[in-house]
């Protein structure tokens, strides 16, 4: 029991250092925007975390990052809620939640496993953009007077991220399958 319990400390560590080290392997883009290497990390979390830990993790990361410590992609503090780039990150804290929340729906039908964690995986996907592109439109409309100047820029890093997310979701799913089968786990967050 207490060895378990080290066990998924250590696997929760090893997530919290591998979110701040790929948060960091960005690209800026205009607009605040980052073209950013963390949704691996994000995308492997609730597989191999589960629901509870993943989003102690996920929670932590951006509180931790909201009272100061500067482990986001452009250093943290209070001032991060004002970015456009915060609504990812408010994403990413709920994420397990709506992972679970799909592993659940997908459970029943008789897909094979890549095709039902690509589906829990890009409809993921889809609900981090939204939430992150909706939070950005807000921040952006507040901070200028000329939005609709903005709107051309704001379409092109938004295909730009979407685009590189796709391509980086299905490498975070096929490792996640070839981990879960060399590993023969059957963790609670792994998709089964
Ligand atoms: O400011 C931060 O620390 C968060 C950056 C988040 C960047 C998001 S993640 C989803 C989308 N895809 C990208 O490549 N960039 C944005």
């Amino acid at each position: 029991m207490y060895r378990k319990r080290t066990n998924e400390m250590t696997r929760m560590a090893l997530f919290f250092a591998l979110l701040i080290v790929t948060a960091k392997l960005v690209i800026s883009l205009p607009l605040l925007d980052y073209l950013s290497l963390q949704i691996i990390t994000v995308f492997l979390i609730y597989p191999f975390l589960g629901k509870k830990d993943g989003s102690i993790i996920m929670i932590s990361y951006l509180v931790l990052g909201v009272i100061g410590l500067p482990i986001f992609a452009s250093g943290g503090g209070f001032a991060y809620v004002f970015k456009p780039t915060f609504g990812f990150l408010l994403a990413f804290a709920t994420l397990p939640l709506i992972q679970a929340l799909l592993t659940q729906l997908v459970r029943q039908q008789k897909w094979s496993p890549l095709t039902r964690m690509l589906i829990i995986n890009y409809s993921s996907l889809l609900y981090i953009h939204l939430i992150g592109i909706g939070y950005k439109l807000v921040i952006l409309r507040l901070a200028t007077q000329n939005f609709a100047a903005l709107s051309s820029i704001l379409t092109v890093t938004t295909l730009i991220d979407l685009s590189c997310d796709i391509l980086l979701v299905f490498v975070a799913s096929v490792v996640t399958l070839k981990m879960k089968s060399l590993l023969g786990v059957k963790a609670s967050g792994l998709f089964n």
